[in-house]
């Protein structure tokens, strides 16, 4: 299992700060959309510049124009990209055709999805690397998580790696590490507490066992 920092509610030189703080904790960093939205790609190629060695996810949330989107995150220095499960097939398969030209991977977020054992059967079989199961900041709002989600992926997918994120906190984390997903994906759950690094590597001792 692995584990991913995702950064959210920070602009670039806050997230080199955080990163360095949990760097030795951490699998790979999230550059969320918020970031996206705010600093562009330049966050994706900065923060690949600062810490090379980590892998980078960038969460463009890719609804359309799925190859070209995926072929300019690469470019900036993206190792893996996010896709919106809710597209079109074909700007799934145009995502994976690109990833796979450029030597990256696709994350297929689940998040909107009513019928989650159905796309996720269908979205393996279009050799999608990860599926992610996902409860965004306005479902979490109401009390909602992915943990049921992440059983229901977990039965019928057969190729793709396993993710879940959305809430994850070091008190619901053993709920998520027993299902045993690929990649476990925390934000606040780290981000938002007063030591960082205790958060992070607290985390990671319990994922890593
Ligand atoms: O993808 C995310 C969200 O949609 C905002 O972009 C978050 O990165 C994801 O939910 C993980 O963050 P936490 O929920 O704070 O753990």
């Amino acid at each position: 299992m692995e584990l991913q920092l995702a950064l959210d509610l920070v602009n670039i030189p806050e997230a080199i700060e955080v990163v360095k703080e949990v760097e030795e904790h951490i699998d790979i960093v999230e550059i969320g959309t918020p970031v996206v939205i705010n600093e562009g790609l330049k966050a994706v190629s900065d923060l690949k510049k600062a810490f090379p060695n980590l892998k980078i996810l960038a969460d463009l949330k890719i609804m359309d124009a799925a190859g070209y989107e995926v072929m300019k995150a690469s470019e900036a220095g993206a190792d893996i990209v996010t896709i919106l499960a809710v597209a079109e097939d074909m700007s799934i398969k145009g995502a994976v055709e690109e990833a796979k030209k450029q030597g990256k991977k696709v994350l297929v977020d689940m998040i909107a999805v009513k019928d989650i054992k159905t796309r996720a059967k269908e979205l393996d079989e279009f050799g999608v690397d990860y599926i992610c199961v996902h409860t965004g900041y306005d479902l979490q709002a109401v009390g909602k998580n992915s943990f049921e989600d992440l059983k229901a992926i977990k039965s019928v997918v057969k190729n793709a790696k396993t993710a879940v994120a959305g809430g994850i906190k070091l008190d619901t984390l053993h709920e998520v590490v027993e299902v045993q997903p690929d990649l476990i994906i925390v934000g606040g759950g780290i981000t938002a507490q007063d030591d960082k690094k205790a958060a992070a590597a607290a985390m990671q001792k319990m994922i890593k066992g």
